[in-house]
């Protein structure tokens, strides 16, 4: 078994360096190596997805991804920035589905952006498609007829990706509370009008699943009016990104959200996937020891179980996890005072 390991840039190496302790720690005797991506590979090899760390990758049984994103490189032509790193990887392996749980572990109630009541309801899914919609769209600047520059980004998705992720949707209900809610936009996009019909036409197949529809602003105001009616969220790539940072607050911190980015390919060891908190760079705390591990921490924990087959090691982190959140061992981000190794201290303490 061997898994790539992308730190990245910014907090992405700290917080990747305490999930890569957990993994040592459990001594499993998985092989791992380690390759530069996003602004750190621009700067070193003027590409920030060189191909040496996508062959990497593609030859791995699983990603573990830190975060990408450098400030010094915002201006550079787009297909430079250190974002088309993550965005490439994600097409490149078909990584379609991207599973984003959000849960209130014991403890944090009191740490949520919600009152504690509503907080510990939130026990939820986002599925996210991850290879279409506006961010893979063709896009760019043009000059109207009045001499106004205006910039254009193409959204849409086809029937097949929208099928494919529909079915990953109604499955990962299957193994939770049957309850599927598919959010758009229909009353407005053609891309979201062939979404709810595709999804309808999916859920055909899956006569257990209680499906409902959701425009994406409601849904938005839903997940802080009452987050815990939802089970499983199926969306589109945009909505997908927005909602899971929104419902990262309703649980504490968006140094809490771990993701599986996953698609068909089956290795030896089980379903082969890229591992990343939802968070960035966050430049404006790297180097600072500030950072929440625990995102990337359960994302190895989600490695180890999808990818790797290792499914008594990845409980046994989560475990660690919430017994570290339990006896308060908190970041800043959840109004504590640990730093990002005192954080992973504690966790390896806890295994
Ligand atoms: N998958 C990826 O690699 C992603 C990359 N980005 C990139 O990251 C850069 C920064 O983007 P932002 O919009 O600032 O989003 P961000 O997620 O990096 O940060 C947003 C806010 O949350 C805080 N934060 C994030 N992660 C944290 C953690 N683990 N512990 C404590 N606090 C944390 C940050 O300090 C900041 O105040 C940009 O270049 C952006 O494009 C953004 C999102 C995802
Ligand atoms: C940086 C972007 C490409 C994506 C993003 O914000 C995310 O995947 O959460
Ligand atoms: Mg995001």
């Amino acid at each position: 078994m061997k898994i790539a390991v992308l730190p990245g840039d910014g907090i992405g190496p700290e917080v990747t360096r305490e999930a890569l302790r957990v993994l040592d720690a459990l001594d499993l005797g998985i092989e791992r190596e380690e390759a530069l991506v996003g602004g750190a590979a621009y700067h070193a090899k003027g590409h920030p997805l060189p191909p040496e760390t996508l062959a990497l990758a593609e030859a791995s049984d699983g990603i573990l991804f830190g975060a990408v994103g450098d400030p010094t490189c915002d201006a550079l032509e787009r297909h430079l920035r250190p974002e088309q790193a993550i965005l490439g990887l994600r097409k490149a392996l078909t990584l379609f589905a991207n599973l984003r749980p959000a849960k209130v572990f014991a403890g944090l109630e009191d740490h949520s952006a919600l009152r504690p009541e509503v907080a510990g309801a939130i026990d939820l899914l986002i599925v996210r498609e991850l290879n279409g919609d506006v961010y893979f769209g063709e896009k760019g600047f043009r000059t109207t007829p009045s001499g106004e520059r205006e910039g254009w980004d193409m959204m849409s998705y086809s029937e097949s990706e929208v099928r494919r992720i529909a079915h990953a949707g109604f499955r990962a209900a299957q193994g939770r509370n049957k309850r599927l809610c598919s959010v758009d936009k229909a009353n407005v996009l053609e891309t979201s009008q062939l979404w709810r019909d595709v999804v309808i036409e999916v859920s055909a197949q899956y006569p257990d699943v209680a499906l409902e529809h959701m425009y994406v602003d409601n849904a938005a105001m839903q997940l802080v009016k009452n987050p815990g009616q939802f089970d499983v969220v199926v969306t589109g790539n945009l909505f997908g990104d927005i909602l899971s940072d929104l419902a990262s607050m309703c649980v504490g911190s968006i140094g809490m959200l771990a993701s599986a980015s996953l698609g068909e390919r089956q290795t030896a060891h089980g379903t082969f996937g890229l591992y990343e908190p939802i968070h960035g760079s966050a430049p404006d705390i790297a180097g600072k020891g500030l950072a929440n591990p625990m995102a990337t921490i359960l994302s190895l924990a989600m490695l180890l179980r999808h990818s790797l087959g290792l499914a008594e090691a990845a409980d046994r982190v989560e475990a660690a996890v919430a017994r570290t959140l339990a006896d308060g061992v908190l970041g800043r981000d959840l109004g504590g005072t640990a730093g990002t190794t005192e954080i992973g201290d504690a966790v390896l303490a806890r295994l």
